[in-house]
């Protein structure tokens, strides 16, 4: 990406550090997501009942929903140790039977991008999970023998943004999967309330409520958001932030009314001006507004296809009269063979594998 964007950036780390700060402890701070937490929340209290480890947990869903916060408030409702790895982490086997073999009884361990792990160690992993087992191997080619290792009951949560990219045998080994949605504008509200109670910061109900919706149903954006409107209201000394503070500091971050930021609503404009509304490649696209394709497809498209802004044909990308109207241009009048093209959702025109699932 040329340009941090506010919506869609890496993070600094003193961001990271509040972030973590305003990360909820218990599954009652735990905003949204009801029948996510009403599941888990059964799942917990049967284990503390029978006195044994909960079951293994997949948690699935876009960045920023709050998988990493589940897998802390698991770990903190169990009473029990966490241990945090990630799939791009453990590149061998023996990288996971490292960290397994060194668990201890009841701990929990919490696998990040779980769908990035290697072949070896998924396998590994299976057995581990099923029978509290490992097979070490040592040694090499025909003197190789297996050692097996027993391992403590341990509670395996595994996080994923690509729950389709997950091998059945894995997925299939989890005791209870909870796919995460994107927040309504209500519950975002209540995370920001809970947020600025955190953070000192006085906010009028409207003010939460222009700040939700350009969060574009993320907790992370919404917080996110939260302390730029904080650093702005500390810059021009407003103490008590109101929906026109919000709105106009979110203004000058380039952050519009639907959550928008620079980059999608230039590949918007792209779209619709230069190439008359599409269909267009996405690598013509990501000339036009000078990016790469992966950061058109990966950043700015998920959002507009989801807000039904743009839409993808299989011959290319298109935008819809909706995002004419959010442009405020006019809305062309439909094509001669506009019929003929298709609407495919996001992820089924091409044999892509950056596409989401
Ligand atoms: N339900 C929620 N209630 C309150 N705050 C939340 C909730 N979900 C997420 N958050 C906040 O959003 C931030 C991001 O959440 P988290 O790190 O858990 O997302 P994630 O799903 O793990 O994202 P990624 O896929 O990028 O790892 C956290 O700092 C947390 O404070
Ligand atoms: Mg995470």
């Amino acid at each position: 990406m040329a340009e941090p964007s506010l919506v869609a950036s890496q993070e600094e780390p003193e961001e990271r550090v509040i972030e973590a700060a305003l990360r909820p402890k218990f599954l009652d701070e735990f905003v949204g997501q009801a029948r996510v937490r009403r599941q888990l929340s059964l799942v917990l209290e049967a284990s503390r009942l029978r006195g044994r480890t909960a079951d293994h947990v997949l948690l699935s869903g876009p960045p920023g929903l709050g998988k990493t916060t589940l897998a802390m408030i698991i770990a903190g409702e169990m009473n029990a140790p966490l241990r945090i790895s990630s799939g791009p982490a453990i590149q061998h086997a023996g990288d996971l039977a490292a960290i397994l073999s060194s668990l201890s009884e009841g701990e929990v361990l919490f696998l990040d991008e779980i769908h990035r792990m290697s072949r070896p160690a998924e396998e590994m992993l299976y057995m581990a999970m099923e029978d509290f087992r490992v097979d070490i191997v040592v040694g090499k080619g025909a003197g190789a023998t297996a050692i097996p290792l027993d391992l403590p009951p341990f509670t395996l949560v595994g996080a994923t943004t690509r729950a389709g990219l997950l091998p059945g045998p894995l997925r299939d080994r989890f005791g209870f999967t909870g796919h995460l949605e994107f927040y309504s504008v209500e519950e975002l509200e209540l995370v920001l309330r809970r947020s600025a109670g955190l953070l000192d910061l006085r906010v009028t109900s409207a003010g939460f409520t222009e700040v939700a919706g350009r969060s574009r149903g993320t907790p992370r954006i919404a917080n996110r958001l939260l302390r730029r409107v904080r650093d702005w209201a500390l810059v021009h000394q407003i103490d008590q932030i109101d929906a026109r503070a919000a709105g106009a500091a979110l203004d000058m971050y380039e952050v519009d009314a639907k959550g928008l930021d620079r980059l999608d609503r230039n590949v918007l404009t792209a779209l619709a001006t230069k190439f008359g509304g599409g269909p267009v490649g996405l690598s013509t696209l990501a000339i036009a507004v000078g990016e790469e394709p992966e950061t058109v497809e990966t950043v700015a498209e998920p959002y507009l296809v989801r807000e039904g802004l743009m839409g993808r044909t299989p011959r290319g990308r298109i935008a819809t009269p909706l995002a004419y109207e959010h442009l405020g241009l006019p809305v062309p009048a439909p094509a001669p063979f506009a019929e003929s093209a298709t609407l495919f959702g996001p992820g089924s025109d091409e044999p892509d594998e950056s596409l989401e699932e």
